[in-house]
């Protein structure tokens, strides 16, 4: 982040901030496939993915996460919990279906749209923590991975897959991965494309806390909030943008050639071939 950004940031801050010290704000939902729901006395917004069965990421879902985040950002909110209307699945990641013979400028705005879902969640300045309620494969890691926080129930998976489906994670993925975990285990895991079981997220830190039910995981975000009622506000979210700084802004210098390499990417027949084999493979699972 170079000093104008930095300086912007601060001036954002400081007029969210300025005033509103013991005030309680009410956010409002806007998506159709989310909903978001406010804590009147503690200000915490949780934002519920509610594209069942499985919360598969395609543009209609990313652009409503999108434009919560910005809301709950614009209305003052004191924290956000991202979590799953799902009983069995947090997110399965990107819908597969976005990237299979794909119609190529949807495919253009659905990656632009999970590029800038990604900048807004990672570099909020509210809390934010994920209430991982159900399985967490890909893309749905990268979201729980973004919070700062995570609280999953058991005997579910969370993990990297892509090498699995034959995919390589971008490198924001990977940097969001590293952000969590140490390097070494976030490189075996990754190329491994390894899914770990919430008890063996739980032992390498890739999750914080476990919790037996989704009430139980939403007041444990609480209370991982509630450890930061000394801290001014504003410190807090300047501290925490400039430990995330170097991958945001590595993304949003690279945009336009990160979008490139993925179109490029998906558009080989290799990759479209390998595609609908797992497509095949999840479908035939329901059979
Ligand atoms: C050199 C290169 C340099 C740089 C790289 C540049 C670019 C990189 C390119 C690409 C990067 C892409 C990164 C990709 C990220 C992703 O997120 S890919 C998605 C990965 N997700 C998965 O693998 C999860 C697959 N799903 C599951 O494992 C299971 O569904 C589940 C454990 C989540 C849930 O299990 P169940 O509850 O048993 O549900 P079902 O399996 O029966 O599923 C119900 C229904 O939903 C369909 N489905 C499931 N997941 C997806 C999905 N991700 N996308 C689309 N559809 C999905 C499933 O087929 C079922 O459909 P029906 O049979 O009911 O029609």
């Amino acid at each position: 982040m170079n000093r104008a950004m930095m300086m912007s940031a601060a001036k954002n801050l400081l007029t969210r901030y300025g005033s509103t010290k013991n005030n309680i704000y009410r956010c409002m939902s806007t998506g159709k496939l989310t909903t978001v729901d406010v804590n009147e006395k503690s200000g915490v917004a949780v934002l519920t993915m509610n594209r069942l069965p499985v919360n598969g990421l395609n543009l209609e879902l990313l652009r409503d996460i999108r434009n919560d985040i910005d809301e709950i950002e614009g209305n003052k909110c004191r924290g956000l919990i991202l979590t799953s209307a799902s009983s069995s699945v947090f997110s399965a990641g990107l819908d597969i279906m976005e990237m299979y013979k794909p119609n190529q400028d949807r495919l253009k705005e659905f990656w632009t749209t999970l590029q800038d879902t990604w900048l807004a969640l990672y570099g909020s300045s509210v809390p934010t923590a994920a209430a991982i309620n159900g399985h967490s494969p890909a893309g749905g890691c990268l979201l729980a991975t973004s919070c700062e926080y995570r609280v999953m129930l058991p005997k579910f998976t969370i993990g990297l897959n892509e090498t699995k489906l034959g995919i390589v994670a971008p490198k924001w993925f990977m940097a969001t991965f590293c952000n969590v975990l140490p390097r070494r285990v976030a490189e075996m895991a990754l190329t491994q494309g390894k899914m770990f079981s919430s008890e063996e997220a739980l032992k390498v830190g890739l999750v914080d806390e476990l919790a037996q039910s989704k009430e139980e995981a939403i007041e444990k975000c609480q209370q991982f909030f509630a450890t930061f009622a000394k801290t001014n506000p504003f410190a807090r979210a300047m501290t925490k943008q400039q430990f995330r700084s170097k991958d945001l802004q590595q993304l949003e210098d690279e945009k336009a050639q990160d979008l490139e390499a993925f179109l490029f990417f998906v558009n080989q027949p290799s990759v479209q071939k390998g595609l609908g084999i797992y497509l095949d493979s999840l479908k035939a699972k329901t059979k």
